[in-house]
């Protein structure tokens, strides 16, 4: 993403929510540039999320995940997906006030079946419905009282979902 201001959308919800897909083609339908805060992180560190999480920690991805976050808020202009857990922050919640936050939402089994059973992502090691129940039930309240606008994902195409969001930004300005 190029080009300094604040990001004309910014893309929540929890893994598998579709939030790099369907972000990635937001911003080809508005003609801006895209970043994806998990992507950032691994091209600073040079690894994995996922590497980073089991030899670093997760507390230790948070704190890179915060200042990131921070930084794409102020500079990077387009669309902007955050990684799942980054509103767990509240220095980041608190400034996600200023922006045009869309929540991807996503049910459980759907969430299942994308995040996929074999990914071996450190957060749902055991099991995985289990551990995506509850990361959704823990933080759907916070993703959906941060958003000014929410999107159910579930049984549609990205691209279906991507159009949505250019017709609802087009009614809300910050
Ligand atoms: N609407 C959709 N319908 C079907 N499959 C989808 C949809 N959106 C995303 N997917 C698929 O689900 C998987 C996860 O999507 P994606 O990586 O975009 O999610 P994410 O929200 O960015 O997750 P994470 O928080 O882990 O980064 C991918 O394989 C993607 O192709
Ligand atoms: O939901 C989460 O906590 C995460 C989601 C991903 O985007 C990555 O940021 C990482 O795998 C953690
Ligand atoms: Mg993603």
């Amino acid at each position: 993403m190029t080009g300094a201001g604040a990001p004309r959308a910014v893309l929540i919800g929890t893994m598998g929510a579709g939030k790099t897909t369907v972000g990635r083609l937001l911003a080809e339908r508005l003609g801006v540039g895209f970043a994806d805060t998990d992507e950032l992180i691994e091209e600073q560190q040079g690894k994995a999320v996922q590497d980073i999480f089991v030899e670093d920690g997760e507390a230790a991805f948070r704190a890179l995940e915060r200042t990131t976050v921070a930084r794409a808020l102020e500079e990077q202009a387009g669309v902007l997906s955050l990684g799942g857990g980054a509103v767990l922050d509240p220095s980041t919640r608190s400034l996600l006030a200023a922006h045009q936050v869309v929540f991807l939402r996503v049910g459980l089994a759907e969430a299942v079946k994308r995040v996929g059973l074999g990914t071996g992502r450190p957060l749902l090691l055991g099991n995985v419905r289990a551990r995506v129940k509850q990361l959704l039930d823990e933080r759907t309240p916070i993703y959906a009282g941060l958003a000014r606008i929410t999107v159910d994902t579930d049984g549609r195409e990205p691209a279906e979902i991507a159009a949505e969001i250019v017709t609802a930004l087009q009614g809300d300005t910050p």
